[in-house]
């Protein structure tokens, strides 16, 4: 197998004169797990069916396992795992019957591995997929992706509907697959999931790669937003000046701001005081965005 399992080249597609993706060139290696990371409408479906030839670019090329979207059609969709975004199956059936079924359009997958794969999501097999919530509808994409051993899997928003346990376990399988060798490309516009499974992530916007990079260094130029709480007020003179400190706000007992780089200068300003509390979160994904756009992360 080549080393490469996705290569995208100029990869381009619009809609009439609406704008689906531009100009999109980036490779995805094999045995890597992936982040695909947008905003809603940036474009990750829109790259993700051109993928699977559920739709075609307009200009560019896509490679995936070294094979023509198009011309290699029916040989990919049996090597690559596929959860649509919008995943939809036959309500009537029951669900084990549906995955069975699935699982023999892909040569057959043993009982064994559909059960092992439900008992692990916590999925009824024997619940009709009409009657199931949308969490567990996508455990059934999950399942019917995963459940083949697939070289390639391309997941689009895969934990949309689901709660965090069901996520952690879904975490499990993805770390799972790429110790097995698998490739994983992933969408979603959660960056904290991507941040917990994938190697690199890209992150487009407005149909535009705006950020290709490793989760380190993606972190690395992340800040933290910053909560203390204090068992009494404390002095502004105590935090000011602290390397990397920015927007520093006390207001009582509460001191927020951001921090660039270690936080380690704030902890031991903090800790001179009684800290009753601590919140440090990473900006979410359009903090971040506004970093690659801007040069400066937005202190909101
Ligand atoms: N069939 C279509 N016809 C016209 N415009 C489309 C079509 N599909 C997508 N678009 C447009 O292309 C852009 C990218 O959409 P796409 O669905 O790829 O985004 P996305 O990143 O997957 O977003 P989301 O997170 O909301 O699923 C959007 O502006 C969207 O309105």
């Amino acid at each position: 197998m080549s080393d490469t399992a996705i290569e995208l080249t100029g990869l381009t597609k619009t809609y009439g004169t609406r704008r689906g993706l531009t100009d999109l060139t980036l490779q995805v290696r094999a045995g890597e797990v992936f982040g695909y990371l947008g905003p809603n409408g940036a474009g990750k479906s829109t790259t993700i069916r051109m993928l699977l030839d559920l739709i075609r670019p307009t200009s560019g090329t896509a490679r995936v396992l070294g094979l023509d979207p198009r011309a290699d059609a029916v040989e990919l969709h049996r090597r690559i795992g596929y959860l649509a975004g919008d995943f939809v199956v036959d309500g009537r059936q029951k669900t084990g019957e549906c995955l069975t079924f699935l699982g023999n359009l892909r040569g057959g997958v043993p009982p064994a591995r559909i059960l092992e794969l439900a008992q692990r999501l916590d999925l009824d097999l024997s619940a009709r997929i009409k009657s199931l919530s949308k969490g567990n509808r996508q455990k059934v994409g999950l399942i019917q992706a995963f459940m083949h051993h697939p070289e390639l899997l391309i997941l689009d928003e895969p934990t949309s509907g689901l709660d965090p346990l069901v996520q952690q376990t879904f975490l499990d399988m993805v770390g799972e697959a790429r110790r097995a060798g698998q490739t994983v490309f992933m969408s979603s516009h959660i960056m904290s999931e991507v941040e917990a499974a994938a190697d690199r992530v890209a992150i487009i916007r407005e149909g535009r790669l705006v950020a290709l990079d490793t989760v380190a260094d993606l972190r690395a130029r992340s800040f933290l937003q910053v909560r203390v709480t204090f068992d009494a007020p404390v002095p502004e003179e105590d935090f000011t000046d602290l390397p990397g400190v920015t927007g520093l706000a006390i207001e009582d007992r509460t001191l927020t701001c951001r921090v660039d780089g270690p936080p380690d200068p704030l902890i031991k300003a903090a800790a001179r005081h009684t800290v009753t509390g601590l919140h440090a979160d990473t900006p979410d994904l359009e903090e971040l965005f506004h970093t690659y756009y801007s040069g400066a992360p937005s202190t909101a």
